[in-house]
């Protein structure tokens, strides 16, 4: 009984839901002003929403309860109490592979993400496609020095963790590690390809071969993510960060102080506004971590793919030009500018990339595309430019 219960609060959530805020904090407000839900409860109905978003732009035409029960077929890779109960004739067909369980609802993967063509080069469409219908894991990034700390502590708790090379772990997404591990100080929650934008950087301190402290500006640094990256790479740094927001801006600041980052400048600016005021300062790397479609990063948030609108794609392209424009000019003679989205498209990557080579005399080092569909983990792109 109370599983049909969970599926008409599911519904009702995704009746009221717009898209206009994560679904994450709109579930949750829900839940703080709802308090007779448990946690069961909670964790049921929150899945049951995930599901419906999951199956992101396929069977529109089908009534919210049926697709939400699609999803949570096609998202079941074993059986479990939940399916058992709201569609027990699926629930026995849960373990079958992929295709199968599409073909018998009537899916068509591809009707997932219907833009293959605009995706960059690299992209592998269906299993990129099949990767929006599983959550991604946790990952984290081993400050240096604390990687075997971080690993005793999580086995003494009995957390399970693949170990991706020696300062990444992957952890299922429900681990609670908060009061376990002293995020920030020991260990970063970052996904596996935003880690892998540190071979990048290491290109970069290795090419730079610099005996001062290289100057960085990390110039979309929103909490800092990519800025205690560099930090750990470059081993010297003089850093700066600056954001269009101010909020982001004290979050950076609080995780800094945990990271033990203490001697750095900060600054707010709009990079797409013209006469960009800044600092008078020319730097040796230049970071533009670009707003971007986010769509790397869709299996963690299926809500945003549920309500992308491609006409999108373009505003964002225009803007990644605008800010990389207003950084360039920034960067000493022989400084490096390292660009990276965390989107699939090619208009917000390769297409970006050209428009760097044809408007600056940068020249292109390197472009990488961190697959991540294959990892339970986020796509990201990279590029690296010198000035010449
Ligand atoms: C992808 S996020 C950066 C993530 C961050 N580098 C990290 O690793 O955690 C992009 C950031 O760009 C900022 N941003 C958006 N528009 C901007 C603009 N016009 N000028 C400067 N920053 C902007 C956003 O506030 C956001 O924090």
């Amino acid at each position: 009984m109370k599983y049909f219960s969970h599926l008409n609060t599911a519904v009702q959530l995704l009746q009221q839901y717009n898209g206009s805020q994560p679904f994450g904090s709109f579930i949750k407000q829900f839940f703080s002003q709802h308090k007779k839900y448990g946690s069961k409860d909670r964790k049921n109905i929150s899945h049951l929403c995930y599901a419906f978003f999951r199956l992101g732009k396929a069977l529109p035409q089908l009534p919210m309860e049926e697709r939400i029960l699609t999803g949570l077929f096609l998202c079941s890779p074993e059986p479990n109490d939940l399916l058992q109960h709201l569609r027990p004739d699926w629930n026995d067909k849960a373990h079958l592979p992929l295709l199968e369980k599409t073909a018998l609802v009537a899916l068509h993967l591809p009707e997932l993400f219907p833009w293959a063509a605009a995706l960059s080069e690299g992209m592998v469409y269906e299993p990129f496609c099949a990767s929006f219908l599983t959550q991604p894991d946790l990952f984290l990034r081993l400050r240096p020095g604390k990687e075997a700390a971080v690993k005793n502590k999580l086995q003494q708790a009995g957390i399970t963790f693949r170990e991706l090379n020696r300062s990444c772990l992957a952890l299922p997404n429900a681990s609670k590690i908060d009061t376990l591990i002293e995020t920030d100080r020991e260990a970063v929650i970052q996904d596996y390809s935003s880690q892998r934008i540190g071979e990048l950087m290491e290109l970069i301190r290795d090419a730079a071969r610099s005996a001062a402290p290289l100057k960085v500006w990390d110039a979309c640094a929103a909490s800092g993510g990519k800025s205690i990256l560099a930090n750990d790479i470059f081993h010297r740094i003089d850093l700066t960060v600056s954001d269009v927001r101010k909020s982001i801006l004290i979050n950076l600041e609080k995780r800094f102080a945990t990271a033990g980052i203490k001697n750095y400048h900060s600054f707010i600016a709009d990079l797409s506004a013209p006469n960009l005021k800044t600092r008078n300062t020319l730097y040796d790397v230049i970071i533009t971590d670009v707003p971007c479609s986010g769509s790397g990063t869709w299996s963690r948030t299926p809500e945003q793919l549920y309500y992308f609108d491609p006409q999108q794609i373009d505003r964002y392209s225009t803007l990644q030009k605008k800010i990389v424009e207003q950084a360039i000019p920034h960067l000493k003679p022989g400084g490096f500018l390292l660009y990276c989205t965390c989107s699939v498209f090619k208009k917000e990557n390769e297409e970006v990339v050209q428009y760097i080579q044809e408007q600056h005399s940068l020249s292109l080092l390197k472009t990488a595309l961190f697959t991540g569909y294959d990892q339970k983990a986020d796509t990201l792109f990279g590029a690296v430019f010198q000035k010449k």
